[in-house]
């Protein structure tokens, strides 16, 4: 199979990701979606970060309607922080079956020579590439590839922050995940 992989920290996961992903997988030849949780961007700070069980359970939750969608915990087991190329050579080999696609949001590609072995990621797999606000789509490799997506100016950063202040987050996230987040307190 053809897997599309989309990595993220997803803390916690929301529609920006969501509408992503589908859009990708509808307009190419995926035959799944998985969702790469990652315990700690190298790039991040832990700060406000919340468990990565929760992050886990909360992609679980949004994407359990999408059949073609599945949440990946495989960077729980590796070594910290959580390096993009690590986990594409442990999924290759894991699943030697399989041919695995990275997305890339803009923003990242921006800053995407930075990455560990950058290079060796070009050279080995395809990129998927989805434009962000603010960050032209200005890459030009034969492995990256452009899809045309929204550009939905919505972070988790924005969402924390609004459940931070009391204000309401209603339509940015699945409801399920809005449940668990005010069950578990997240956030507050
Ligand atoms: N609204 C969005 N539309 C498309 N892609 C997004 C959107 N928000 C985030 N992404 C991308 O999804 C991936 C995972 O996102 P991430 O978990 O960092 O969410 P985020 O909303 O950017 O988080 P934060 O605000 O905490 O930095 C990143 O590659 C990021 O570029
Ligand atoms: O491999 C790297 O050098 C690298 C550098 C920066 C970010 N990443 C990964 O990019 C993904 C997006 O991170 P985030 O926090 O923006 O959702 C996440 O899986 C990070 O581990 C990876």
């Amino acid at each position: 199979m053809k897997i599309g992989l989309y990595f993220g920290s997803f803390n916690p996961i929301h529609i920006g990701h969501l509408i992503i992903a589908n859009t990708l997988y509808d307009r190419t030849d995926l035959d799944e979606v998985w969702f790469v949780v990652s315990p700690q961007n190298p790039f991040k700070k832990q700060q406000s970060l919340v468990h990565e069980f929760d992050r886990l359970r909360m992609v679980e939750l949004a994407i359990e309607d999408h059949f073609h969608f599945r949440a990946c915990d495989v960077e729980f087991r590796m070594p910290k922080p959580s390096y993009t190329i690590d986990t594409l050579t442990y999924l290759s080999e894991q699943h030697p079956q399989h041919q695995f696609v990275l997305f890339l949001g803009s923003d990242n590609l921006t800053h995407f020579k930075k990455w560990k072995n950058y290079q060796v990621i070009l050279e080995q797999y395809e990129v998927l590439v989805y434009p962000r606000p603010g960050d032209p789509v200005g890459f030009d490799h034969p492995k990256v590839r452009t899809i045309e997506a929204p550009l939905l100016d919505i972070s988790a950063t924005f969402i924390r922050k609004s459940i931070q202040e009391g204000f309401s987050v209603k339509y940015l996230l699945p409801e399920k995940v809005e449940e668990y987040i005010l069950a578990k307190k997240l956030y507050h």
